[in-house]
């Protein structure tokens, strides 16, 4: 037995973003986290994708993960590959979508491939390509201030031209309008032209059900979980999927529930605030600052999330602050460290917590995600029902408990300004 698809997601919140598109799009997927050291039963599963932490590690750590993560599924079969990054196109001018794309190209032995980041329902589109947030914008989104990414530019074709040393190229909505055939007429043209990376806009489902078409027969495909849901309706063209899977149903779930946020997005910052108007009590906000002083903070934090537990109330831990803030701790401490300082943090809440009976754990960030689900030591992923667009629940298997793990893994902008409460609804 064969995959159909193969993924590599640059992150752990795109990951499951992005199962949770190929499980609305039909197919059976399974998420694992990195590259699986033992061997896996994927009887009944067409679709895996690998989570990887390596959106904003140096680039040759990103290549070198990307092309084991390549390996791998090539070894299951894999008809098609997808390199999966953020719907906002989250790099910077040394990486890592540029070097990760050529490397897979090169390792594919293949000419071109497409980027598609548009994510229409949630208000990610691509016209001209330049990339939009809703109506702003990239560069006007918020997203000019993310703490590791900041994206400055909304030109796509110029931000990885600043990536590679290949020429890159752009398919524009004229010709989408033209329909899957004109669309890879003119991806050919491209390619004899010597372009390897492509641009794509994309403005809705429709534009991406071309794309999905035009690219179905290419070996590696890019972009946001958008082109996700659209490729499996082609590969049921191409014979290569004969069922429809329904969403998996998840066990019921047990135990306490918390929130641990790293995520400095505008989305999570209106979702932290919101969580805290509603249950004033219910929140504990860490600063790299103090973290950086001893564990004095972190030990206030846990007994904080203890007492929240024991009284069966729900417990939010946030490092999440406005961009004065950041800017702030990131000058003091540097970047990379006030960064770390708070991946840590929350990760050793979250294994701490976990082992004292929480059950239900949502994480808000991607970079914080990847952080928490690797202490946790993690492998594998179900996914389960969706609570908002590319926000699907999970489960792991948690040993000695027989109810798994339920973990949610929020991508920073993704997400209603009640996610933080309703969340817990959709599971009970
Ligand atoms: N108050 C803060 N000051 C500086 N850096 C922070 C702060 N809070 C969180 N961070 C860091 O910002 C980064 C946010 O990235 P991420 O978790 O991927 O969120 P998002 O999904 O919103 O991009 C993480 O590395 C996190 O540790
Ligand atoms: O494509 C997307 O927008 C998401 O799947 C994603 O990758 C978001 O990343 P974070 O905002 O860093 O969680």
């Amino acid at each position: 037995m064969t995959i159909v698809l193969g993924a590599i997601a640059d992150d752990f919140t795109g990951a499951t973003d992005l199962a949770n598109n190929l499980v609305r799009g039909g197919m059976r997927c399974l998420q694992v986290i990195g590259v699986p050291q033992q061997a896996l039963d994927l009887a009944n599963v067409d679709a895996v994708v690998v989570a990887l932490k390596s959106r904003s590690c140096p680039p040759d750590e990103a290549v070198a993960d990307s092309l084991a993560a390549l390996s791998w599924l090539r070894e299951q079969g894999a008809k098609q590959l997808f390199f999966k990054y953020c719907s906002t196109f989250d790099s910077t001018d040394q990486g890592n979508i540029g070097p990760v794309a050529d490397a897979l190209l090169d390792a594919l032995g293949a000419s071109q491939t497409v980027m598609v980041p548009a994510f229409p329902v949630n208000g990610r589109t691509v016209y001209q390509g330049h990339l939009f947030v809703g109506d702003r914008l990239l560069n006007d989104s918020g997203m000019q201030h993310h703490p590791l990414t900041p994206m400055q530019d909304a030109d796509l074709v110029r931000v990885l031209a600043r990536q590679t040393a290949h020429p890159v190229g752009l398919t524009n909505r004229a010709v989408l309008a033209k329909g899957a055939d004109a669309t890879r007429d003119h991806l050919s043209a491209l390619a004899e032209q010597g372009i390897r990376h492509v641009i794509c806009d994309s403005l809705d489902e429709q534009d991406l059900s071309v794309l999905a078409e035009a690219t179905v027969s290419l070996p590696l495909v890019t972009g946001g979980s958008g082109l996700g849901q659209a490729l499996p309706a082609q590969y049921r063209a191409q014979g290569w999927l004969d069922t429809i899977t329904e969403p998996g149903r998840l066990q019921p779930s047990s135990g306490s529930s918390l929130v641990l946020s790293g995520s400095c997005s505008r989305a999570t910052l209106a979702q932290v605030a919101n969580f805290l108007e509603r249950q004033p009590e219910g929140g504990f906000a860490l600063d790299p600052l103090s973290l950086a002083e001893g564990d004095k903070q972190w030990e206030q934090a846990l007994a904080f999330a203890f007492e929240r537990l024991e009284q069966n109330a729900p417990a939010l831990i946030y490092a999440s602050a406005d961009p004065d803030k950041v800017n702030a701790a990131q000058r003091a401490l540097g970047i990379e460290r006030a960064g770390q300082l708070v991946e840590k943090a929350l990760s050793q809440l979250a294994v701490t917590l976990v082992n004292e009976g929480v059950g239900r754990l949502l994480v808000a960030g991607g970079e914080t995600s990847g952080a928490v689900v690797s202490a946790l030591g993690i492998t594998t992923l179900r996914i389960g029902e969706q609570i908002d667009p590319g926000v699907p629940w999970t489960q792991a298997p948690w040993p000695g408990r027989e109810a798994p793990l339920s973990l949610a893994l929020k991508s920073g902008n993704f997400g209603g300004v009640d996610f933080f409460t309703r969340a817990f609804e959709v599971l009970a």
